[in-house]
């Protein structure tokens, strides 16, 4: 079974930031375009600060765009490790200080405590996504799909309207919460953007054959309506 993907190379992080940038930009234009409003799911962890800088330069009408999380550390905005302040320094600044940010994480004391309530602050949005921009790890996980985690099957096979999911796994650390598959499916661009030969070999194992528990990124290459535009630089 092999994944459908469009691979856009880069030299360096730089050039893939700027060219993502542009790409994003365009789609949430085009969205805006047709229908007013437009919203798009941004990845935490060590890779997207550079793209999120260039995409908070754009020039779009941004007080119409709706910014979430593909996925979230269950722990407040004051960690280092949180991505929605991450957002928060890298995107919400420049052009893009007028979007409307809805992070994934409240009060509760746990995801699957803080799950309806998180929700429902979602509702709002403009669904489906314009785009989705989608990271990976090391061990093929994508979104908070960590290969084998409590919660992986719900997340991947949610019930109906559910857009997000409670996950756990020894390697994600704390506790997690995560759009659901078919939320990440239904975007009209899903990029997927990683950095370095090791990340670009991982994911050469994963449009190989296997279990999608191994390696869950492959549940998007294997189940998207169109091709996932891969992003990468050395
Ligand atoms: O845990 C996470 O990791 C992935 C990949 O992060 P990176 O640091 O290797 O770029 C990220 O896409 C995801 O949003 C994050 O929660």
């Amino acid at each position: 079974m092999s994944a459908t993907i469009e691979r856009h190379d880069f030299a360096n992080s730089a050039a893939l930031a700027e060219a993502l940038a542009s790409r994003v930009a365009d789609a949430l234009q085009a969205r805006i375009g047709e229908f007013d409003r437009a919203s798009l799911a941004v990845s935490g962890g060590r890779t997207p600060a550079a793209f999120l800088d260039a995409l908070s330069r754009k020039l779009l009408p941004w007080d119409r765009v709706w910014v979430t999380l593909v996925d979230e550390r269950w722990m407040p905005e004051s960690s280092e490790r949180s991505n929605a302040r991450l957002v928060r320094a890298h995107l919400l600044q420049n052009e893009a200080a007028a979007a409307h940010f809805v992070p994934l994480v409240n009060d509760a004391p746990t995801p699957e405590a803080g799950l309806a309530e998180a929700e429902a602050l979602l509702e709002p949005l403009p669904w489906p996504l314009a785009a989705c921009v989608l990271g990976m790890g090391g061990d093929g996980h994508t979104a908070s799909f960590f290969p084998h985690a409590e919660g992986l099957n719900a997340a991947l096979a949610p019930p109906p309207g559910s857009r997000l999911a409670a996950t756990s796994a020894q390697a994600a650390g704390e506790p997690r919460v995560t759009l659901t598959l078919p939320v990440i499916l239904e975007a009209s661009l899903i990029a997927l953007h990683i950095e370095s030969e090791p990340k670009l070999r991982v994911l050469d194992t994963a449009r190989a054959a296997g279990p999608v528990e191994d390696m869950p990124v492959r549940a998007v290459l294997r189940a998207s309506p169109r091709p996932v535009e891969v992003f990468w630089c050395p």
